[in-house]
């Protein structure tokens, strides 16, 4: 059983920790030793561990995501441990459906209704409950709250701006959303983060995060960052609940633990810390804690997470037990000494000793292409010959890459050499416009507060009500404090509104009301879906336009009307149900489960079950998405300095290491086979860039790598032969990082005085990008004037100030 949305044409993949010799249950129940089979004295003792609380940290592929299963099955089997009092933490609802199963395999479909899910889905469930319960000075929420996604939160943060009468130009909203995620992952709410403010720009960004935070209060709605940060205050703010949690949880389990950030570190603390009593001064044993991780492989800094968790975690958990797992069984020796040697360049880590006995199997292959397009090549043409000799199957190839954005390469050298291959994270499916339409719908019949998606649709498709129409609408809501929805509903009090507005909004009235009417007596998520699409108009426009897109846009609603099918289906799948309901099979998935479970649907869960027989499609991923994965051939692209480590790290000591904890994630997916590549030119901004090797190769042992090709013909600029082993600098010693990655083909070929100051690549900018500079750091384009060569930038550099520059000489990037 999984409880993962099926997405459409994706393909197979490997992972982590699925291999097919795990244990089967026989109708008996698992006996101690079909527990404990394939596991290594250190893993045993994790899984029978009993207690303290239990860190394991280890390196890649020693086991941690296995122990952390079979443990759960140990609990439940062997030391009786009721289901549902097991919470298990994963990073991805991906994988949280696959420890699932797994767990299921072992111990039988009791293991149902335990809680395993992502941070985020644990917490959606404990709200939906409790939620009623947080007071904001005598507001709240519903329990039917909306989950407002990436998207919603920029349409709201534009509101904001309007609101406050802030020049867009000046305060991005996608700026502003980072800065208040900040201090939500640092549980600051509004008023902390007013008190906290130091200068101007913090105070206007804390009276930003007031006005977001009640503007989400009004529309029921909870962004994903509100989803931990209020679970944690209903946890700290009320005791009864706290307690209630506390008893119901007795084993709590964390995989990935070195990506938690703050509020999410504070809700195990909440759960698992010792407390000696509870309200009735009864002593309560805190629940039995295990996280496992590893400090090398910490990659979302750029979200909050924070290394130190791991690293403190004796501290914060006085009588902790640590367990430490040095054997791989994922790579063949020479992958992992690849990627020991690389890690190793970190400073302040623990060094771990991790070995393999898998053999030194192949070494390692580069390959130094011309440009992106013959890196590409490249990398179809060896995927054909490990196919055609080597017994490959394209599912067993991964490509990895640093940015979603060098995906298009890829795809295209593929489609032409028809090479099969699917694309994890880019475009994605919920992302497209009319999925997009078609989930405001939904979500605005089950909350009709939620104003976003209201708004969305409200004209959409074309039904005459205009903005000003509109606008007409809003002061009637404001005027009478009532919410948009209702003042729909008596539009005919809207001062100024025209006969012919009015009488499409009583039409549109008509229709939402009729549709809420088989919401509320219950209808099956994909009958509502399928109304909607017909009630509305939406899919006839479609159907009569030109527009060759559109038919693909009805296209995809017919497969998200499959999905919604597929989901109402499953009386597995609804997650906001009491899983003890669930487990009884009482409560068949709403509509409002549906929603949830698309809003909680992460990148990584695009990646769907093959069919038995298939030999699948290669998968292309950017290195963050491969976390936790395995594939048996791993090609790991554009290596070089700009693109991987990213430009933005060059010049700076932390974001550099993580950028190389990044590379040890890549390198260590890899089971058989590895190659790395980079290309000698590659286009960025339109313009062909020639960026230097990454320094992550200098960091390989050269007897590892056979180079299939360097570069050592094509430029004397390059970096020299890395086959002879040389790690000379690449002669462009003098000049600063940003310097390096801003030399242009043309410069390169120029003399030694265009050298010392060199012509840069004029990045295109548009009021609002972030960019950094050489001297004065991160910035936001606040204003542009003037054309090509005299182009003139305002830049705001925050405590550095905003300053005027032309953009043919200064160093700035975009970021
Ligand atoms: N004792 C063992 N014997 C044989 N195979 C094992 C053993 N322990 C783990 N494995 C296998 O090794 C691979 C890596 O295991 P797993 O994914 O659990 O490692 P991990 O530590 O979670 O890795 P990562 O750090 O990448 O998340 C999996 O294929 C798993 O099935
Ligand atoms: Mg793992």
């Amino acid at each position: 059983m999984s409880t993962s949305i099926p997405l459409p044409g994706l393909p197979a993949y490997d992972h982590a920790d699925g291999t097919p010799d795990e244990p089967r249950t026989s109708r008996r129940g698992p006996t101690r030793e079909e527990l404990l089979e394939g596991l290594n004295e250190p893993q045993r003792a994790a899984v029978v561990h009993e207690g303290a609380p239990l860190l394991v940290v280890a390196g890649a592929g020693s086991g941690k995501t296995r122990v952390l299963t079979r443990r759960i099955a140990w609990l439940i089997s062997e030391r009786k441990a009721h289901p549902g009092s097991i919470l298990a933490i994963t990073f991805t609802n991906k994988a949280a459906a696959e420890m699932k199963e797994r767990v299921e395999e072992l111990v039988g479909k009791r293991a149902r209704i335990m809680w395993v899910s992502t941070f985020h889905s644990a917490c959606v469930r404990i709200l939906r409950k409790e939620i009623t319960a947080l007071d904001f000075d005598g507001t709240g929420f519903k329990s039917n709250f909306s989950i407002y996604d990436a998207a919603d939160q920029k349409r709201l943060m534009t509101l904001v701006c309007n609101d406050l009468d802030l020049d867009p130009r000046r305060y991005q909203p996608g700026a502003m959303l980072h800065w208040v995620s900040n201090q939500k992952n640092e549980l600051k709410d509004p008023e902390d983060a007013t008190k906290d403010a130091r200068n101007n720009l913090e105070e206007t960004y804390a009276a930003v995060y007031t006005t977001y935070q009640r503007r989400l209060r009004e529309a029921n709605a909870l962004d994903f960052d509100d989803l931990i940060m209020f679970t944690v205050h209903l946890l700290q703010q009320l005791p009864e609940v706290r307690e209630t949690y506390r008893r119901r949880f007795r084993h709590v389990l964390v995989d990935e633990y070195q990506d938690t950030n703050h509020a999410q570190y504070a809700l195990i603390h909440q759960l698992c810390a010792d407390n000696p009593e509870d309200l009735d001064g009864e002593r309560v044993e805190p629940a039995e804690l295990m996280v496992v991780g590893d400090a090398d492989q910490s990659i979302y800094a750029f979200r909050g997470a924070n290394i130190r968790n791991i690293l403190d975690f004796e501290q914060d958990f006085p009588n902790a037990t640590s367990i430490l797992l040095e054997q791989n069984y994922r790579s063949t020796q020479t992958i992992l000494t690849a990627a020991n040697s690389v890690i190793g360049h970190n400073k302040g880590r623990k060094p771990k000793r991790l070995w393999s006995d898998a053999g030194d199997g192949a070494r390692i292959v580069g390959y130094v292409a011309d440009d992106e397009r013959d890196e590409a090549r490249f990398v179809s043409e060896e995927i054909d010959r490990l196919t055609d000799e080597g017994g490959l199957r394209p599912a067993d190839v991964a490509v990895f890459y640093r940015t979603n954005a060098q995906s298009r390469v890829f795809e295209e050298v593929f489609i032409r050499l028809g090479m099969p291959y699917k694309v994890v994270g880019g475009v994605r499916f919920y992302e497209r416009r009319e999925v997009r339409d078609a989930l405001a719908y939904l979500r605005m019949l089950v909350n009709p507060a939620d104003q976003v998606s209201l708004r969305r649709i409200l004209n959409t498709p074309k039904r005459g009500i205009g903005d000003r129409a509109v606008a007409c609408v809003q002061a009637l809501a404001d005027r009478d404090r009532i919410t948009f929805w209702e003042a729909l509903r008596r539009a005919q009090d809207a001062p100024g509104l025209a006969t012919r507005s009015l009488t499409a909004i009583q039409g549109f009235v008509a229709m939402v009301e009729e549709l809420q009417s088989m919401v509320d007596a219950g209808e099956r998520a994909d009958v509502v879906l399928e109304t909607v699409l017909a009630r509305s108009g939406y899919v006839a426009s479609l159907e009569e336009s030109d527009d060759p897109q559109d038919e693909t846009r009805v296209e995809n609603l017919a497969e998200l009307v499959a999905v919604a099918r597929e989901f109402s289906d499953d009386p597995q799948a609804g997650p906001s149900a009491d899983p003890a309901d669930v487990d009884a099979g009482t409560v068949a998935p709403g509509l409002s489960d549906f929603l949830e479970r698309v809003a909680l649907v992460a990148d990584t869960d695009q990646i769907p079950d093959a069919p038995e027989d298939d030999t699948g499609v290669v998968t292309l991923m950017t290195l963050h998405t491969a976390k936790g994965l395995e594939f048996p051939v791993v090609f790991l692209t554009g290596l070089e300095d700009g693109v991987f480590p990213h430009a933005r790290a060059l010049g700076d000591q932390p974001e550099l290491e993580e950028e190389r904890r990044l590379a040890y994630v890549g390198v260590t997916r890899a089971r058989e086979r590895l190659y790395i590549s980079r290309a000698v030119v590659r286009s960025a901004w339109g313009a062909p860039a020639h960026n230097p090797g990454s320094r992550f190769l200098d960091e390989l042992p050269v007897d590892l790598v056979d180079w299939r090709r360097t570069e050592a013909a094509q430029t004397r600029w390059g970096r020299p032969d890395l086959a002879s082993g040389s790690a000379a600098s690449s002669g462009l010693g003098t000049l600063t990082d940003a310097g390096r990655r801003n030399f242009s083909s043309a410069a390169l070929r120029a003399d030694a005085a265009a050298r010392a100051k060199p012509a840069r690549e004029m990045p295109s900018l548009e009021p609002g990008d972030r960019v950094v500079h050489d001297s004065f750091g991160m910035g936001t384009v606040v204003a542009l004037e003037g054309v090509a060569e005299k182009a003139v930038a305002s830049i705001d550099f925050g405590s550095e100030g905003v300053k005027r520059l032309l953009l043919r000489y200064a160093p700035v990037e975009k970021l």
